[in-house]
């Protein structure tokens, strides 16, 4: 199993388990993430977690050893949509997501950290939107989750520096909600939030969800996708991933 679904003390954890890949994302974690939105539904849990095991990296983005199989836009398209449709499932969850990044998030891993609505980010964590490096962008929804969460100066230099930023810089920016020390970070802000009824977060919830559904984010989200789709097919592209692939197995 990619990936473990828990529920402990009202929260329910959702754990991406790929360490040694670097928790990316293959069909498995997808289905694993539609489980989830499912299950918040059913179980109402006060909060959702989202996180992965190990330290190295909480998401290093799609599986490229498997998505390399894909050529053309009409190929990579229905992967992309599939995934985009997770993320605003889970951005649109009736209660609050948290990110409890343990290690590197980038390319669709910081998009997937992009559409929880708080980001707990541990010290030595590098996240960033590296997606320019493979001449393609944000392919997930990520690109517009980022306009809507951080100043757009700092959003658009975030997405064209493709690079992955240091701890530090991402609570300059604006990204990360906290920077995690220890468990004890983690449970502190955690208990910061049960001093404030459920009800009270899901209102909070509901007026987030109504602005990005008058400010049609869904359709804003397609248009990332297709976009993403047209860049993916270039040559440039496949050869940027062939040599990622390649360095892997050196
Ligand atoms: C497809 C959607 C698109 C989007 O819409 O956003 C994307 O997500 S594009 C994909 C973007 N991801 C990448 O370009 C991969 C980036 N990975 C890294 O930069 C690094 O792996 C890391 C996350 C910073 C971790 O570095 P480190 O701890 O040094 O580990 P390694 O690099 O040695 O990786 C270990 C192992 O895992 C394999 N790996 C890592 N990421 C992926 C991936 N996304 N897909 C497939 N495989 C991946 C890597 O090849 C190594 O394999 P082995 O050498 O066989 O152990």
């Amino acid at each position: 199993m990619s990936y473990k679904i828990e529920m402990a003390d009202e929260i329910l954890t959702f754990t991406i388990d790929r360490p040694d890949i670097r928790n990316a994302i293959n069909e498995g974690v997808m289905e694993g993430f539609e489980e989830l939105t499912k299950k918040v539904h059913k179980s109402n849990p006060r909060f959702v977690i989202i996180t992965a095991s190990g330290s190295q990296a909480f998401c290093s983005g799609g599986d490229l050893s498997v998505f390399h199989e894909l050529k053309t836009k009409e190929q990579a398209y229905p992967m992309l949509k599939r995934m985009s449709e997770v993320l605003y499932a889970i951005k649109t969850l009736p209660v609050p997501v948290i990110a409890l990044v343990n290690g590197a998030a980038v390319g669709g891993g910081c998009e997937i950290a992009t559409a929880c609505d708080y980001r707990l980010v541990r010290e030595h964590a590098k996240c960033g939107f590296i997606q320019g490096t493979l001449a393609i962008t944000s392919g997930w929804g990520g690109g517009s989750y980022l306009f809507e969460t951080l100043q757009h100066d700092r959003a658009l230099k975030m997405l064209s520096d493709a690079r992955a930023y240091p701890a530090d810089e991402l609570l300059e920016n604006g990204w990360a909600t906290k920077i995690v020390r220890d468990d004890a970070d983690i449970e502190a802000f955690i208990h910061s939030m049960k001093k404030i009824r459920p009800e009270v977060h899901r209102a909070y919830k509901e007026i987030a969800i109504r602005k990005w559904q008058a400010s049609g984010l869904k359709d804003r989200v397609e248009s990332e996708v297709r976009r993403c789709a047209e860049l993916w097919e270039a040559d440039v592209h496949h050869e940027a991933v062939d040599n990622f692939l390649a360095k892997a197995k050196k």
